[in-house]
């Protein structure tokens, strides 16, 4: 198994500016042109994390709680939360900026999952995450339970078998 590694070294920071090209006709970003600048700067922080090529295999949980408005300045942030065995979960956030008026707020937060590939594309196994932070370990601890759910929405895992997401509504085995 490839040695664990720090959360923290898979942080990546992404700035862009909204121009014409990326709104839509209320003048707000695209939200298309949003989730594309978050997948790359996600990817990035998972090949860190993996040091391997990686491919996205899920996004879940995007929110979009604000419109970013013509001009903004957009600040993603991406983290890995938890190294599983070919896959990692990554945490990425969204503020938008107002520089003239002196303005910045959280717009938008999901969770990718990427899986690293060897040079065939075949799936190929990922470091431990190591949390030191507490937001850290819960998202490290909640990651899991995150996995279960979007494995078995795809198909890819019995309800039965997701024990700690189970737990969670309460549901014994
Ligand atoms: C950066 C980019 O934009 S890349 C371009 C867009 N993405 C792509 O083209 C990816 C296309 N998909 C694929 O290549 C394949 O489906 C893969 C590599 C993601 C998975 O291949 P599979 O043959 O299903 O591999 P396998 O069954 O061994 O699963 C590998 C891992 O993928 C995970 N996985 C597969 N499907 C999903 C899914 N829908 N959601 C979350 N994880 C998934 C599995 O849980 C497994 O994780 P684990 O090893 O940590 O337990």
């Amino acid at each position: 198994m490839p040695q664990p590694k720090y959360a923290r070294e898979s942080l990546v920071t992404m700035t862009e500016m909204v121009l014409p090209n990326d709104t839509n006709t209320l003048n707000n970003l695209m939200g298309g042109r949003l989730l594309h600048w978050m997948d790359i700067c996600a990817a990035i922080s998972a090949q860190k994390h993996s040091n391997r090529i990686v491919v996205t295999a899920s996004v879940d949980n995007v929110s979009f709680s604000e419109p970013i408005k013509l001009g903004n300045i957009v600040t993603m942030q991406a983290k890995v939360t938890r190294g599983f065995n070919s896959s990692m979960e990554v945490n990425i956030e969204v503020w938008a900026e107002d520089i003239p008026a002196g303005t910045r707020v959280s717009t938008n937060r999901a969770f990718y999952t990427f899986v690293a590939v060897d040079q065939n594309g075949r799936p190929i196994e990922v470091p431990p995450v190591v949390p030191e932070t507490e937001a850290e370990h819960d998202l490290y601890a909640s990651a899991l339970r995150r996995r279960q759910l979007r494995l078995v929405l795809a198909g890819r895992m019995k309800p039965n078998d997701a024990k700690e997401l189970r737990a969670l509504f309460g549901v014994e085995n």
